[in-house]
């Protein structure tokens, strides 16, 4: 384990999943993590835009922050169907994923895009969670470094610090497949991003949180939480029940 390392972040991308009786899941997480089952760790729902407001409220005085999946990059205009991250702000949200595997390929966002997403979410005084990492073609032929390095340079909003700014990495082969890293494997891509954050940050760069995400189940929360540098984890397919997602927020209990 890395001494003084940031407190743990356990994080729920509900992705395009959930109706309003979600709400009494979000009361069974806000239940589960006020009797300390998720111990050390702060724990995150990140349900549909629709959703914000309504879990925002629900979870006022609960030890439980909610945020969003994606936001646009300016604050307001003309911008048919999309969310600002001053409106996720003015909805209660306290966080915003970008960059989400499934955003850039779905909707062809690059790491322009991504970067200036940050930028907007950092603006509206939003945390930022900025998602990274290779598809299994690139981890084939060995780029996962350099893909990773490469994204991690390209979305980082220019006044990241730890405090402000999340780094999530998800191989986009791990993401709902059952199929995860060797605790090496991540390791070593979590050890290179924290070197690459304290090239770019100084000091700063230590106390950035670096989640790990792809198919973390309760099963396997304890091996991929207890690696060196990762400081939590992105889930998404088992933050959909109560139980599992305090099931691997357990892991820093
Ligand atoms: O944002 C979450 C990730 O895409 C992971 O999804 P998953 O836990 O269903 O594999």
């Amino acid at each position: 384990m890395t001494a003084n390392r940031p407190r743990p972040l356990v994080a729920g991308n509900w992705k395009m999943n959930g109706l309003t009786k979600g709400v009494t899941e979000l009361d069974a997480i806000a239940t589960g993590v006020a009797a300390g089952e998720a111990g050390s760790a702060e724990v995150l729902v990140c349900p549909p835009f629709t959703l914000v407001s309504r879990f925002a409220a629900q979870a006022a005085g609960q030890h439980i922050k909610i945020g969003a999946q994606d936001c646009h990059a300016k604050p307001s205009g003309a911008h048919t169907g999309d969310i600002s991250a001053e409106m996720l702000k003015d909805a209660g949200a306290t966080y915003v994923i970008v960059g989400h595997s499934e955003r850039r390929t779905d909707h062809g966002e690059n790491d322009a895009t991504v970067k200036a997403k940050a930028e907007a979410a950092l603006r509206a005084g939003l945390v930022a969670i900025v998602c990274i990492g290779e598809t299994r073609a690139e981890r084939e032929s060995g780029k996962t470094l350099d893909v990773v390095g490469s994204q991690l340079a390209g979305s980082l909003p220019a006044e990241a610090n730890a405090a402000n700014t999340v780094i999530a990495y998800e191989p986009v082969w791990a993401i709902g497949t059952g199929l995860t890293p060797t605790a090496a494997d991540v390791k070593q891509v979590h050890d290179f991003i924290r070197a690459r954050l304290a090239e770019a940050l100084g000091e700063e760069g230590n106390g950035v949180r670096i989640l790990y995400g792809g198919s973390v189940k309760p099963g396997n929360a304890a091996e991929l939480m207890g690696v060196d540098n990762v400081d939590g984890a992105l889930v998404g397919g088992a933050s959909l029940k109560a139980e599992d997602f305090l099931g691997i927020a357990s892991a820093y209990r």
